[in-house]
């Protein structure tokens, strides 16, 4: 199994974030988990990444058992990409050496990468279309190419499992598109590490994200496939609002039925 949370909570502040959460993820599924803002989406990824520990029940991911294993071996296997991965990493780097990176898990190189090494990022880099921003720095690429070469640096690393937090955040509509369809090239390539999408926008799914975790207020609303999930009855229970789902070209548009009751 990739990960196997099980009746998981996390208190804070004598606050219940997350509540008796279990899921299970297996070999050859990708996921897409969905919740509004300050659903607990951010706690449970730290979680599976062993930053912060559950207040009650048991975190297994890739076979790994939290508090029985060496957290720095299992994070190599795991790529994080997120808003405040961007934050971290150097302007001035080029986007080649921010790919290679990745390799060494480390923000910035300072290990003498070896050859071997220098054309997997290369040939990653070409396989993602990225080959034109080798030589840029990274404070010269837009935030869709910033997102593009940061996938391109987690893969670096062979993941097992890559986490992709909001990736869309912040694009335009065609630059979305151009990610989803990079995100949907990775899926399609055999040995691709298991998928988690968060998002909050419905529209992002891609047909790949085989399953969906709904989350609402630090809770699990529902688990399945997708397919099942995103119909216009359980989206409205879910966002509390009249909605109707159209299900076209393999994707998900929602659009609210009676706007003007939104307070
Ligand atoms: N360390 C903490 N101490 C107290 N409260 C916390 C802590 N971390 C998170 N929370 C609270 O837990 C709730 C869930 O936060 P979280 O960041 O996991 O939500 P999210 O679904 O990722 O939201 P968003 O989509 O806005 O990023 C929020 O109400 C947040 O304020």
């Amino acid at each position: 199994m990739i990960i196997d949370v099980k009746h998981v909570s996390w208190k804070r502040e004598k606050k219940m974030i997350l509540q008796n959460i279990s899921w299970q993820v297996n070999p050859g599924e990708h996921w897409c988990l969905v919740g509004l803002n300050g659903s607990g989406k951010t706690t449970l990824l730290n979680l599976l990444n062993g930053y912060i520990w559950p207040t009650t029940g048991t975190v297994t991911v890739l076979g790994h058992q939290f508090g029985e294993c060496d957290l720095r071996e299992l994070r190599k296997k795991i790529g994080w990409v997120s808003s405040s991965l961007q934050q971290k990493l150097y302007g001035h780097e080029t986007a080649g050496r921010i790919v290679l990176s990745g390799k060494f898990a480390s923000i910035g190189l300072y290990e003498q990468p070896e050859k071997q090494d220098e054309e997997e990022a290369i040939s990653l880099m070409a396989f993602l279309g990225l080959e034109e921003l080798s030589e840029r720095t990274y404070d010269t690429l837009s935030h869709g190419e910033r997102q593009k070469v940061l996938i391109a640096r987690a893969l670096m690393a062979s993941p097992r499992l890559l986490i992709l937090d909001e990736p869309c955040t912040g694009l335009d509509i065609l630059a979305r598109e151009q990610l989803l369809k990079l995100i949907d090239k990775i899926a399609r390539q055999p040995g691709c590490p298991t998928l988690i999408y968060v998002t909050h926008h419905v529209e992002e799914i891609l047909p790949c994200l085989s399953h969906t975790l709904l989350l609402k207020r630090g809770k699990v609303y529902t688990t399945g496939l997708t397919s099942k999930i995103m119909t216009s009855q359980l989206l409205s229970d879910f966002f509390d609002t009249s909605m109707e789902v159209l299900h076209q070209n393999g994707r998900f548009w929602i659009s609210l039925t009676e706007p003007s009751t939104i307070s």
